[in-house]
């Protein structure tokens, strides 16, 4: 079983993450985990937070001569905008009254450590109530997405594991505010790899120029926009997860680790809703057989599970991500010490994170894909993995 925590506030010293369970012998560098992380910061439509921080990740413990060791592996990245925030995050008592001064052009002068001005859709009302906490800042600062940095390098981790065999974790933007890919590209899988290095949706697609103009519309606004997100998985064998118990289910899985992510708001698997108002005969996925090659699907609607089990086609997931709650021009609230109407507060903030999201998206996919394969065909080293893997693709091959 692998399993992973990860610690730290979004403007405490550092963050980190440290995952358990890993298998011994798997090639592992820095390198490997910084190329999803640089990805994640490089989304259109974030704030000033992302010139700031660099994200460079460093392995503390788990790895020697860049291989897995078996045991916990620690990873940690430091927030560079730490430095300005010393004092107001001050771990010993009495230091917390300092302001930190934010650049102009971030339209915010001075920010008090005191946040007192819920805003609406963060996590500030219910958690200053349910944590009994006067000072919103003491919420907002765990609540923050920057946590999900530490995510994305344990899904780079998981990722490391999928590549050994052969599995490859890709996402897309679908939508970003009113702007949708009109029709699916043809070749779809295509389409997604090139969205990898794109800042929204694909390279030099109109869809794109039309997605970056509605960001620097809200911007303007001080507005916020949400989006569309759809994470493929290619080369996920038969036979992970399972009907046999509730939280088994791959299906199951992959909805609860992709709703954790911070402002995702409904997760679908292959058709989802649509599957709703069609008749089963133009949702389910006819089955083929030829020998030597094994068993077909003309469809995968399904979008690669059945029985919360994966079939063996392609993992298709999509994500609907809410706009951002932190507005420029904030909506209406109540101060909670003086029980006041106020505007929300405005911490400095992105207008859209949809393609940041993506990222973070196949991070807890390829983490889920991860930890069912180790599952399936677990062992304390990569090779003793690789035998079973290769026990079980034969038995699958002649079934
Ligand atoms: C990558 C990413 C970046 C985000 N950036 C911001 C931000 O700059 N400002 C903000 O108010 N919310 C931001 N959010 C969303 C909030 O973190 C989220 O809405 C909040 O924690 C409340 O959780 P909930 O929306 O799931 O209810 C971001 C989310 C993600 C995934
Ligand atoms: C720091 C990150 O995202 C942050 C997520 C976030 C929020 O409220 O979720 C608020 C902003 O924080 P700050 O006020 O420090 O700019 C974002 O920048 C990151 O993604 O690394």
């Amino acid at each position: 079983m692998i399993r992973f925590l990860t610690a730290g506030e979004s403007h405490g010293p550092a963050l980190t993450a440290i995952i358990e369970g890993l298998p011994a012998g798997l090639p592992l560098t820095a390198a490997a985990i910084q190329a999803d992380l640089d990805r994640r910061r490089q989304g259109y439509g974030r704030g000033g937070r992302m010139q700031i921080e660099g994200d460079q990740v460093a392995i503390l413990s788990g790895v020697r001569h860049g291989s897995t060791l078996g045991s916990p592996v620690t990873l940690q990245i430091l927030n560079r905008d730490w430095e300005r925030w010393q004092e107001v995050m001050a771990v010993a008592p009495g230091m917390g009254s300092a302001a930190v001064t934010i650049d102009q052009d971030e339209r915010i002068s001075s920010l008090k450590a005191n946040v007192t001005a819920p805003r609406p859709g963060h996590a500030d009302l219910a958690g200053a109530l349910k944590y009994q906490q006067s000072d919103i800042r003491n919420i907002l600062e765990r609540a923050s997405a920057r946590e999900t940095a530490a995510r994305v390098s344990v899904g780079a981790v998981a990722r490391r594991i999928l590549q050994e065999f052969e599995i490859e974790v890709f996402s897309g933007v679908l939508q970003i505010g009113t702007v949708r890919l009109a029709e699916p590209p043809e070749d779809m899988v295509r389409y997604r790899e090139e969205a990898r290095n794109s800042p929204v949706a694909a390279p030099d697609s109109e869809v794109s120029r039309l997605m970056t103009a509605e960001i620097d519309r809200a911007k303007s606004a001080g507005d916020s926009l949400g989006g569309v997100i759809e994470v493929i998985a290619r080369g996920v064998p038969p036979g992970l997860g399972s009907h046999v118990h509730w939280e088994r289910r791959l299906d199951s899985r992959l909805a609860g680790a992709l709703m954790s992510i911070p402002a995702i708001k409904g997760v679908s698997v292959g058709l989802g809703f649509q599957a709703a108002g069609l008749p089963g005969s133009q949702v389910h996925d006819e089955i083929g057989y030829a020998p030597g090659q094994g068993y077909s699907r003309r469809t995968n609607h399904a979008g690669g599970i059945e029985g919360g089990i994966s079939n063996g086609e392609m993992i298709r997931v999509s994500l609907a991500m809410k706009p951002i709650p932190t507005l420029y021009r904030p909506l209406r609230t109540v101060d909670i010490v003086s029980k006041e109407p106020v505007q929300a507060s405005v911490e400095r903030s992105d207008t859209c994170a949809v393609p940041a999201a993506a990222v973070v998206a196949e991070a807890m996919v390829c983490w889920v894909l991860a930890e069912a394969l180790t599952e399936k065909c677990g062992g304390d080293h990569l090779e003793e993995m690789r035998a079973h893997y290769r026990d079980y693709l034969a038995a699958i091959r002649s079934f």
